[in-house]
């Protein structure tokens, strides 16, 4: 896959001083759905407007389809839709204007065939005539990411696109992701739900302090860091580990009723034949177990938590 974002050596301080970015170097691929994630502060939303020429940029280049956003802006920001936090968008206009005016903002001739796709596809077909001050804060959402389609973007950002809305407009928003990389369309979101990137991002990057510390395969981060866990229901609660158990990695937990047995998952062949059979030797019985792997919001957790603490 080539690169449809090319992200080398980009830096912002805003004019405050304070500096949201350093040395910034992302390449995101022709195609796929990345999810940025990183803590409140981290520099998402200052990277992704940079990209799509809101902020200036600082010293680095960034090329979008190969246009750099500074000397060929406007080809640029063609290739763009972007889904902001916030909800901005005319009020008095009917859904139907706004999109249809929002396409033709970037050049692009009136396709009424296209539009309506956009609004069956979000479930605002019906609403096409209402004026958006009219409509729930669900819908204006729907109809700010009908905006963003609305040119046909060969990229798509969406900026916390699920933060605080209901089951069903985030069901519909990830079935619309899914369509739109089928057809082709490149998919950048940052989210708070670590899971939701975990279940439909092909990459992960993270971002921490201004500096993107990793960015792999989401199933590659998952089998690299992922740690996996065996909890055993014990019959009778213990009051500590026995000292001829002190060799493995375990922990009681729930009082004493339940012991944590933690391995990597890089080693999946971890001994737990072994573990049972010396649980066994010891008298400790068990009611039940349960393995359990860890989410990305575990690995996500520990990498923050260790960028900052300097592990
Ligand atoms: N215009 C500005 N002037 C000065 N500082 C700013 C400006 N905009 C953002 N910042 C600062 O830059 C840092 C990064 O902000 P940014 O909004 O990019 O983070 P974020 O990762 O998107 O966070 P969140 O998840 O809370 O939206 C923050 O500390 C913020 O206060």
């Amino acid at each position: 896959m080539s690169d449809i974002i090319a992200i080398d050596g980009l830096s912002k301080t805003y004019e405050s001083g304070f500096t949201a970015l350093r040395d910034v170097n992302l390449h995101i691929r022709k195609g796929e759905i990345f999810a940025l994630l990183g803590p409140n502060g981290a520099g998402k939303t200052t990277l992704i407007s940079i990209v799509c020429g809101i902020v200036n940029p600082g010293p680095g280049t960034v090329l979008v389809d190969g246009c750099d956003i500074r000397r060929d802006y406007r080809a640029a920001r063609s290739r763009i839709g972007l889904v902001p936090q916030e909800l901005s968008t005319d009020a008095f206009e009917t859904v139907w204007a706004t999109v249809n005016f929002s396409r033709g903002l970037f050049g692009k001739p009136a396709d009424p065939a296209y539009v309506e796709k956009v609004l069956r596809d979000l479930s605002l077909w019906d609403k096409r005539k209402d004026k958006i001050m009219a409509l729930s804060g669900g819908m204006k959402r729907r109809v700010m990411i009908a905006k963003a389609l609305a040119h046909e973007p060969a990229i798509l950002f969406l900026d916390e696109p699920t933060a605080g809305v209901d089951v069903e407009l985030r069901r519909d928003m990830w079935n619309l992701v899914r369509g739109l990389r089928e057809r082709g369309v490149t998919i950048i979101l940052t989210t708070h739900y670590i899971e939701e990137a975990e279940e439909m991002a092909d990459r992960v990057g993270v971002i921490s302090g201004g500096e993107i510390i990793l960015v792999e395969h989401t199933r590659t981060l998952m089998e690299k860091l992922g740690r996996k866990e065996l909890r055993l229901q014990l019959a009778a609660p213990l009051e500590a580990i026995p000292a001829g158990l002190s060799d493995l990695n375990l922990v009681l937990e729930g009082d004493g009723h339940e012991l944590v047995y933690g391995f990597d998952a890089r080693h999946d062949q971890a001994d737990v034949a072994g573990l049972l059979r010396r649980l066994g030797e010891q008298g400790i019985e068990f009611r039940d177990l349960r393995t359990r792997e860890s989410s990305l919001e575990d690995i996500f957790v520990d990498l923050v938590h260790n960028r900052r603490t300097g592990d």
